[in-house]
């Protein structure tokens, strides 16, 4: 049922009919695929907290959760995902039934309906045409709405015509609250995905994040099936079309180091790497714009602008300018927005087989050296690690850095066993002849609290040296526990930076601090070592030897 073309003079496009449920209520007002100006006028007219900053950016308010509510996601578990999918010890997918799933998804669409109008987008995630998947997103909030229209690809009038249905569909009720008292619940926050319907529902959280992210979860469940490894890194180019890959958790500085001035800016977050070569999932960046400055992150400053997205900035009331240094909403204050609006993007965001697979770890303990070239079985064992302090706000309760283990540095998001990935990893890093690296973006000197960050530009002479091929023509030293490779020298980085025991005051503390990592590194791999990590069983076993001796 539903939807006739509005007959507004600026609306040219066909609203498709929309059959959301049995039950006989309808969508009173679909408002699909308005443009940034129409949902700014939407959002400021009704939307509380939203205003107009003095960079024409929209400044919007998620309400009570500022991240990402990992504890509240739920994944149906049935005859299609329950050999498939990653579940237990350490996995993110928390199950539940088809049936409590049918509970919520109800609850969300009545809601949606019961409004007076609602927001429908329909686009695409994948720039590789032969992968290209369709999304639809129901959503209440022109936020929301504006917020997927950077994030996702963008149809030409041409594709949407023809866009028929969807492969995916987002139901977004998160102003209303989930039934804490139905089955499964742990609060009044529910991010449900049921692969088999291909629906996603979201009750209880208004923080955009939710949404990106699980279509992220949908890619990892979806690509694989196809042969392709989809990954949570960004993505650059060098002019001789040089492919880098920055992996990492969240807030480890995959959007900022991607976005370099002198590279060709390919995606902040979610990849796909084929037999075609590299892909961007995403139509958009979202980044962390915390103490944001035009001085350090000029490109990522120059894209806030008129369509952008700010998520819980505070700005001043008159000249509406943003500072970014406050954090009385949140520490993760954010900006989404359309990967066209970096100068140096690809469009299409699509490039050729890496030559470089960059490890971000931020690393609260502050043993691990700025870079170290790693061997295969390292960046495997790395990989499948996942090794980064998650940092203040990225998810619900994080107040300060705190260690943690994240399967293929976004465990959060992955669906299948990390040891699917991995292994895809291994074969397309075999293949294409990619180099890993691990690079600290994290604390040196001493732990947090005593040392400091590394400075931002230092890691980007790191990251400027590994593009540039210089790294792999000087020399290296071994560090013990970890067998990591790090070199003597780096241009425009003091050598001293460059392995930790010099930067420590004392050196038995550093000591036992590095064997106390190394001590929870070996705690966390237990799980994975059991597993053959692809065919080659002898990678399996130097991928276990690759992990801290002590
Ligand atoms: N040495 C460093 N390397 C990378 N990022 C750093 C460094 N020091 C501070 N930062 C800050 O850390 C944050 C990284 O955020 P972002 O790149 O958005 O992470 P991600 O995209 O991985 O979620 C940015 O605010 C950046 O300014
Ligand atoms: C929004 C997210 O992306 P990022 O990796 O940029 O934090 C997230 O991981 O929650
Ligand atoms: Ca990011
Ligand atoms: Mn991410």
């Amino acid at each position: 049922m539903v939807g006739k073309a509005t007959t507004h003079h600026h609306q040219h496009l066909t609203v498709p009919t929309i059959c959301v449920s049995d039950s006989d209520l309808k969508f009173t007002h679909v408002l699909y695929n308005l443009s940034p100006s129409e949902l700014y006028e939407h959002a400021i007219k009704h939307e509380k907290g939203s205003f107009i900053t003095s960079s024409g950016a929209l400044a919007t308010l998620s309400g009570a959760k500022t991240g990402r509510s990992p504890r509240d996601k739920r994944v149906v578990k049935d005859e299609t995902t329950a050999d498939e999918l990653w579940w237990g010890r350490g996995s993110p997918n928390i199950e539940m039934d088809e049936h409590t799933f049918l509970i919520n998804r109800e609850r969300a669409v009545d809601y949606l309906i019961s409004l007076d109008k609602v927001f429908v987008n329909d686009q695409f995630l994948n720039w590789d045409p032969e992968n290209r998947i369709k999304v639809r997103i129901i959503s209440a909030r022109a936020y929301h709405s504006l917020f997927m229209h950077n994030m996702c690809i963008r149809p030409t009038h041409k594709e949407l015509e023809g866009f028929g249905e969807p492969d995916f569909t987002i139901y977004n009720a998160g102003q209303f609250p989930c039934n804490r008292y139905t089955h499964y619940m742990t609060s009044s926050t529910s991010v449900d995905l049921n692969l088999k319907r291909k629906e996603m529902v979201i009750l209880g959280t208004q923080y955009a994040g939710e949404m990106k992210k699980g279509l992220f979860s949908v890619m990892h469940y979806l690509m694989p099936q196809k042969q392709i490894l989809s990954l949570h890194s960004g993505c650059n180019m060098g002019k001789d079309g040089d492919v880098a890959l920055f992996f990492g958790l969240s807030g480890t500085g995959k959007t900022t180091l991607s976005t370099d001035r002198n590279r060709i800016l390919i995606g902040d977050d979610e990849h796909c790497w084929s037999d075609n070569g590299i892909s961007n999932i995403e139509g958009g960046c979202y980044a962390k714009c915390i103490d944001l400055s035009q001085e350090k992150e000029p490109d990522i400053w120059d894209a806030i602008k008129f369509g952008t997205v700010l998520e819980n900035v505070v700005f001043d009331e008159h000249s509406r300018e943003v500072d970014y240094t406050e954090k009385s909403v949140t520490e993760n204050t954010r900006a989404a927005y359309p990967i066209e609006y970096i100068a140096n993007a690809k469009i299409p965001c699509v490039g050729p087989h890496p030559k470089n697979v960059i490890l971000l770890a931020c690393d609260a303990f502050g043993v691990l050296p700025p870079v170290s070239k790693l061997s295969l079985p390292q960046t495997m064992y790395h990989f499948i690690s996942g090794y980064t302090a998650l940092v203040a706000g990225t998810e619900d309760g994080i107040k300060e850095p705190q260690a943690t283990f994240s399967a293929c540095f976004g465990a959060a998001f992955i669906t299948l066993h990390p040891t699917r990935y991995a292994a895809m990893l291994a074969d397309k890093m075999r293949k294409h002849g990619a180099t890993g690296w691990l690079v600290n973006t994290g604390w040196i000197g001493g732990s947090y609290g005593v040392g400091e960050r590394i400075s931002l530009k230092y890691t980007r002479k790191i990251i400027d040296a590994i593009h540039s091929g210089e790294l792999l023509n000087t020399t290296y030293k071994t560090t013990g526990v970890f067998g990591l490779e790090i070199p003597t020298e780096v241009e425009g980085v003091p050598s001293e930076l460059l392995d930790p025991i010099n930067t420590w005051e004392d050196r038995d503390s550093y000591k036992m601090t590095l064997l106390k990592l190394a001590d929870l590194f070996k705690r966390n791999f237990r799980v994975f070592a059991n597993y053959k990590i692809g065919g080659a069983s002898d990678l399996a076993d130097e991928i276990a030897a690759a992990g801290p001796n002590f």
